[in-house]
This record gives C-alpha cells, sequence and structure tokens, in this order.
C-alpha cells in the first residue's frame, strides 16, 4: 500500500508498529512526532521513520492514516488536538492505548467531524520503554484488540487491518467496555499486584538486607511487569478506575478468605485453593500471547567457569537469535549454576536450545 503514515509518539509500541508496517508497505512514507526530541531523532536514525515532523500540525496535514502511540492520557490530549486540524477527509486514525472506553468516548468529536476513528490495542509489548527496545515482530501472533464504533464501515476496519497486517497479529473487534473489564482483569489487576509485592518487599528490605539477594530469582520473574513504565501505567490505572476499584474489592474479600482459611488452620480449604488454581492455570493455552506476553526462558545448566556467558552468548549471535534478558541464577563454586535467557518468542527459543545443544554439551531446558 502506498500513501502516508504519521506516527505520534516515537516509543517502544509507535516504533514497532511504524517497523511493521515499513515491512509490510515498503513504499508508504512514514513521519514521526515525540514531545521528546532525542526519541525522534533516533527514531530517524533507526529507520523506524522516515522523517520527523516538526508539530502535529504538519505530520496530521497529509496523513492517510494516523497512529497514536502515546500515553493514553496524552491521547486523549492528541484526539482533540486532531479535532481542531484540518486533516484529509479520508484519514483513518487508530491508537494503540491500553485502555479504550475513554479513548473511544474522547473521539466523538472527530466521528461528528465525519472522520473514522477506530480504537486498537496490540496486545503485546515488555517492561521495556522507548523507541530503541521496537521491534519489527513485537506483535506476532499476538492479539490486536480493534473497538470500531457501529457505524464505522467494514470497509474502514479492513483498511485499518491491511495497513497493519505486517504485525502478523490476530485481530480481534470487541467493545470499548468489554475491553476495559477484560484487559482490567489479565492486564492492568495483575500490574498493581505486582508493584504491591514489590513494595512489601522493599519495605521488609529496610529490615532485613538479605531480602534483596533472596529476591532474585522467582520474586524477580514474578514481579516483571512491576519495572513498566510508571508513566504509561498511571494513566492506564486513572482510565480504568471504575474496573480496577471493583476489581481491587473482590480481591480483598478474597484475601480475606484466604485470611480466615490461615486463622482456622483448615488444610483443606488451602489445599482446595491452591488446587482449583493450579487446575484452570494448567488449562490456560501456551503456546498463544495472552495480553501479558509469556516469558520465552531457556534454562541452561553451565559449569561455572569464566567467560561461559560470553562463549554462549556468543553461539546465540552467530545465528542471530536476539535474546531479550539474561540472568544467572546464584551459583556456588562447586555446583553447576543456571542460566536463564529470556527470547521474545517460542520460535527463538527453539532455536536457541538447538543452536547451544549443537556448539555445547550444557543441558538445557524450557522449564516447568
Ligand atoms: N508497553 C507496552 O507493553 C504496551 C503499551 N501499550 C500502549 O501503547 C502506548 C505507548 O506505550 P509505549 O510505547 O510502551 O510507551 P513509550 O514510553 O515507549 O512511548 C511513548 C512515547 O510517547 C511520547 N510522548 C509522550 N507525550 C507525548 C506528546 N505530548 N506528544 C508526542 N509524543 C509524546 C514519549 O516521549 C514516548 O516516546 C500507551 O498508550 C500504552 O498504554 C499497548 C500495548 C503494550
Ligand atoms: O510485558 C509486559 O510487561 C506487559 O504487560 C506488556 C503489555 C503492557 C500493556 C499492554 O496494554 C499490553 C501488554
Amino acid at each position: 500500500m502506498k500513501g502516508r503514515v504519521f506516527v505520534i509518539g516515537l516509543g517502544l509500541i509507535g516504533g514497532s508498529l511504524a517497523l511493521s508496517i515499513k515491512r509490510q508497505h515498503k513504499d508508504c512514507h512514514i513521519t514521526g512526532y515525540d514531545i521528546n526530541d532525542e526519541q525522534g531523532k533516533l527514531a530517524k536514525m533507526l529507520g523506524v521513520a522516515d522523517d520527523i515532523a516538526g508539530s502535529i500540525e504538519e505530520g496530521a496535514k497529509d496523513a492517510d492514516l494516523i497512529l497514536i502511540t502515546t500515553p493514553v492520557q496524552v491521547t486523549e490530549r492528541m484526539l482533540e488536538l486532531l479535532a481542531e486540524l484540518p486533516l484529509k477527509e479520508t484519514v483513518l486514525i487508530s491508537d494503540a492505548g491500553s485502555t479504550k472506553a475513554e479513548i473511544v468516548k474522547k473521539a466523538q468529536k472527530l466521528t461528528d467531524k465525519g472522520i473514522a476513528f477506530i480504537g486498537g490495542h496490540p496486545m503485546a509489548g515488555s517492561h521495556k520503554s522507548g523507541v530503541s527496545a521496537a521491534r519489527e515482530l513485537l506483535f506476532e501472533n499476538a492479539f490486536y484488540l480493534l473497538t470500531p464504533q457501529q457505524h464505522i464501515e467494514a470497509g474502514k476496519i479492513d483498511l485499518l487491518k491491511q495497513w497493519l497486517k505486517g504485525t502478523k497479529a490476530k485481530f480481534i473487534v470487541i467493545s470499548p467496555e468489554e475491553h476495559d473489564y477484560l484487559t482490567g482483569v489479565i492486564s492492568h489487576f495483575p500490574h498493581i499486584i505486582a508493584a504491591s509485592l514489590v513494595h512489601q518487599a522493599e519495605k521488609t528490605s529496610q529490615e532485613q538486607s538479605l531480602v534483596t539477594r533472596l529476591a532474585a530469582g522467582g520474586f524477580r520473574d514474578i514481579t516483571r511487569i512491576a519495572s513498566s513504565s510508571p508513566t504509561m501505567w498511571r494513566d492506564i490505572l486513572l482510565h480504568n478506575k471504575e474496573t480496577l476499584l471493583q476489581l481491587l474489592s473482590a480481591w480483598q474479600l478474597e484475601m480475606e478468605e484466604v485470611a480466615a482459611m490461615l486463622k482456622e488452620q483448615d488444610g483443606e480449604k488451602i489445599y482446595q485453593y491452591f488446587e482449583k488454581a493450579k487446575t484452570f492455570r494448567d488449562e490456560l493455552p501456551q503456546k498463544q500471547m495472552g495480553a501479558i506476553p509469556a516469558f520465552y526462558d531457556l534454562f541452561v545448566d553451565v559449569p561455572d567457569y569464566p567467560g561461559v556467558v560470553s562463549e554462549i552468548t556468543g553461539y546465540l549471535a552467530k545465528e542471530e537469535i536476539s535474546i531479550t534478558n539474561i540472568q544467572i541464577r546464584e551459583t556456588r563454586e562447586d555446583i553447576i549454576g543456571v542460566l536463564v535467557i529470556s527470547f521474545q518468542t517460542e520460535y527463538d527459543r527453539l532455536r536457541a536450545k538447538k543452536c547451544i545443544e549443537h556448539y555445547t554439551s550444557f543441558e538445557t531446558s524450557t522449564g516447568p
């Protein structure tokens, strides 16, 4: 497809969308804009955008597709601004915000002017921010939720999917309210819990310094999402306030039930609590990406000798397998240590497993 794309907010998501659009539509022209000049410069340098606009007005006026990929409260302001600007009559506007109801409401002003807006949410990402973390295939196989209003012609939805084809995501159309409730349950609320677990550990660490060392493994894994952008998550919480308050009340009640089981030392109930959670969790699809990306971790048993980490990363680099994280689980001199290497996709993890097994005799596993 030819045409001009304007991306407002050249961070992880804006950058990744721009890369995937360019990959699919080589002849399109991508203009970017970011309030942070450094992100703009970096986006141009990394080939994420063909050029950088000096203002929203300049980038928007000739655009065929405008993607707003800023934190959701900024997105609201952008929609208000765009509604005041001269735009092409046929322009299609979408966003990538993690919340939808407030945004779709705000887009009404554009709709009133006959401009098509379709809310969007690619449900993959990372706790990393900024354009340098952008990846062309970040959304491969991920769900991409679209929340068009009823009056939107099907042709416009198809056009947006065409533009976004290079994401290789799976599109699902859903209402903004349903979207906010579901993402509240599986993404927004877990972020609050992750942050609260970290706060609890931090308070303990003031008395007991050992806690930070002990938290290095499993605790760090289950609280990974607490390292996400505070700006982004502040905005998400403020947008999805009602759902989150409802979920917080339900959670508090549930914690009271857990406290009661404990006080009564009701072993059977405690067992049932864990057993029911295990059954539901074990039945969740494993090979599919959900709202919070899976950890594609590979565990490598390595002997503890200097240079072993660079040896392994060297083999991976040789086969051009990108890693997203690497961690050494504490080792003692006399035992074998475990290297935990994280990948963006299951495909990369399997390639890495084969690669390490080919070049070394180290044991690898994909975990429980
Ligand atoms: N990080 C993730 O994993 C996911 C994030 N999202 C949503 O995507 C959106 C963007 O998130 P990220 O790319 O992760 O954040 P990011 O922090 O990497 O990028 C946001 C960019 O917006 C820019 N920005 C902020 N205010 C601006 C303004 N007034 N004008 C122009 N640019 C402005 C920032 O400078 C930054 O470069 C958010 O709405 C978020 O809810 C959706 C799916 C996943
Ligand atoms: O990897 C993480 O930390 C995420 O939770 C990614 C993410 C963040 C926000 C979204 O709206 C969707 C996915």
